[in-house]
């Protein structure tokens, strides 16, 4: 489902409305939230807007449990953490307590820390669990989470959570893989701008071929995906 607006300000404003109603209704189907949230930049106004007095008293917060789609490897405190950027735009501002975030390991391997992460994973969801909601965001060259082109993570069809390196960023990250996105119950993209109006053709639009565009692996198994976007960002494909 496509959810195109005029502005970013009313891109942001009905991301966070269906954030509210997605948080509500898990919460009061089973008492709990379990969302991965997406890194980057794009995500930085969402999570402000949910921190702000607009939105903060529309979530019981205490009942919301965040993870991240996807981490870079580095260390927690690093500018390019993803949990760094989520700590200072909304957990810190909510006052989200620690027993709430799932942050990536990145103090021993990489491959120690997928298999750690896929463990806390399956721990808080239980073997028939599925995530609420799963943001993601896109990247100019179709990536989403951490599946970038022609990487082997693409083709990885058991593992949860898997480390790969990623030659055009030079920097190991950390991703759930397109099997455990996909079982979601409701998958959420947000992007916005000129510069992704291509991207979002090519997965929209483009015939079949993850290996160019890694984001058409994104397919609900029997959930429900939604493109907000922008004009800008839809103007290929509205
Ligand atoms: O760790 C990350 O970088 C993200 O999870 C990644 O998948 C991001 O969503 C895209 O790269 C778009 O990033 P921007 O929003 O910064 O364009």
């Amino acid at each position: 489902m496509l959810h195109i607006t005029d502005s970013l300000e009313s891109l942001l404003a009905d991301t966070a409305d269906f954030f509210v109603r997605q948080a509500n209704d898990a919460i009061q189907n089973s008492g709990k939230f379990t969302v991965a949230l997406s890194g980057g930049s794009s995500p930085k106004l969402l999570y402000t807007l949910l921190a702000s007095d607009r939105y903060s008293d529309k979530v019981k917060w205490e009942h919301v449990y965040f993870f991240f789609g996807d981490e870079r490897f580095v260390p927690s405190n690093d500018p390019q953490s993803n949990y760094r950027m989520a700590r200072e735009t909304l957990f810190d501002p909510l006052l989200i307590t620690n027993d709430k975030v799932f942050p990536v390991n990145t103090t021993v391997s990489p491959a120690e820390s997928a298999l750690l992460y896929e463990q806390a994973i399956k721990n808080h969801l239980g073997v028939a669990g599925k995530f609420d909601l799963i943001l993601l965001g896109l990247g100019d060259n179709s990536h989403t989470a951490s599946l970038f082109p022609h990487t082997a993570v693409l083709h990885e069809k058991q593992s949860l959570v898997k480390e790969v390196f990623v030659q055009e960023v030079n920097q190991y990250r950390i991703t759930l893989t397109a099997p455990l996105i996909n079982d979601a119950k409701t998958i959420a993209f947000l992007v916005y701008g000129k510069g992704k109006a291509d991207a979002v053709h090519h997965i929209l639009k483009d015939p079949f071929n993850p290996e160019e565009y890694p984001a058409q692996l994104i397919q609900p198994i029997s959930g429900s995906v939604h493109w907000f976007l922008d004009k800008d960002a839809a103007s290929r494909v509205a």
